[in-house]
């Protein structure tokens, strides 16, 4: 076994992961498994374009979407970033930029109407931000949301964050904060917990493995999904980091450590679900 439970907090299910396994292979077949991808399936890197997924995981999430109903990625990265890494795996969903975007099984990429007016103002937005925000800050243009970061310079973490703020100000738009990162999105209701409330309305259970404070809604849409009935077997696992780990620790049932050992916690899980 992994260390679990790496803050010491209680798991939240009465299950340790064995069980919660266990209890999942009664219900495989109605089960949904949803992944964050940077810093869960990924391990961070300075260049967000340079990140590959972790040692295993490809291999455990290929073995184990045949056992499932579905593998869901709910990440803040654009679907096409996402086909990239997992487009020739079957039986995997793509949820991209929080929701905003989504593809099923290899098909085409849905991209929620309601955004899409907003595409100009994010063009502008990124080029305004390159522009104008000092060198070290780096600006990720996605479509339909920006991403100021400031990981290879820290000392500009206050300065960036106070201009991508002011910016979503005067331009009606929202901020999402993350691991030295500030996203700009549209003004559009849709967050990882909205995808996760609507992909669990009929199965009989789900587990969902997260780093980030934007996981943490995720987390709460499973809770409440479990709460409103008993015999919904769901499990939020926290991936351990320096950054956002114990706040999102502190809402999951398990950590694990990094995702590298989520590689091989998956690879363990493929066999308690055969
Ligand atoms: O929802 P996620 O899949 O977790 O995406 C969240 C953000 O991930 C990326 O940024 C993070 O990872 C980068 C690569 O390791 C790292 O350089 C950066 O510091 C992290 O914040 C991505 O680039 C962002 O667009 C996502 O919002």
């Amino acid at each position: 076994m992994p260390p679990l439970n790496l803050g010491n907090q209680q798991p939240r299910t009465p299950l340790d992961a064995d069980q919660a396994w266990r209890a999942t292979a009664d219900r495989a077949a109605r089960t949904v498994l949803f992944f964050d991808f940077d810093g869960t399936l990924a391990p961070v890197d300075d260049d967000p374009t340079a990140v590959q997924p972790a040692p295993k995981v490809l291999a455990a999430l290929e073995a184990l979407a045949p056992a499932v109903r579905r593998i869901a990625i709910v990440s803040a990265r654009p679907v096409d970033f996402l086909r990239a890494h997992f487009g020739t795996l079957a039986g995997v969903d793509l949820y991209g930029l929080y929701g905003l975007e989504h593809s099923h099984s290899g098909g085409d990429t849905v991209t929620e109407p309601a955004a899409l007016p907003w595409m100009p103002t994010m063009v502008e937005l990124a080029d305004r931000a390159r522009a104008e925000l000092p060198p070290g800050a780096l600006v990720e243009y996605k479509r339909l949301s920006v991403a100021l970061h400031w990981r290879t310079a820290p000392q500009l973490a206050e300065p960036v964050e106070r201009w991508g703020r002011a910016q979503a100000d005067q331009l009606g738009l929202r901020v999402q904060g993350g691991r030295m990162v500030l996203e700009i999105k549209p003004p559009v209701d849709r967050d990882k917990g909205m995808v996760i409330d609507e992909v669990v309305r009929d199965a009989a259970g789900a587990w969902y493995f997260g780093d980030d404070v934007s996981d943490i809604k995720a987390f709460a849409a499973l809770r409440a999904r479990a709460d409103a009935d008993p015999q919904f077997v769901g499990v939020c696992v926290a991936v351990a980091n320096p950054e956002t780990g114990h706040e999102v620790a502190e809402a999951a049932d398990l950590t694990i450590e990094s995702p590298a050992a989520l590689g091989d916690f998956l690879t363990r899980a493929v066999h308690q679900l055969a």
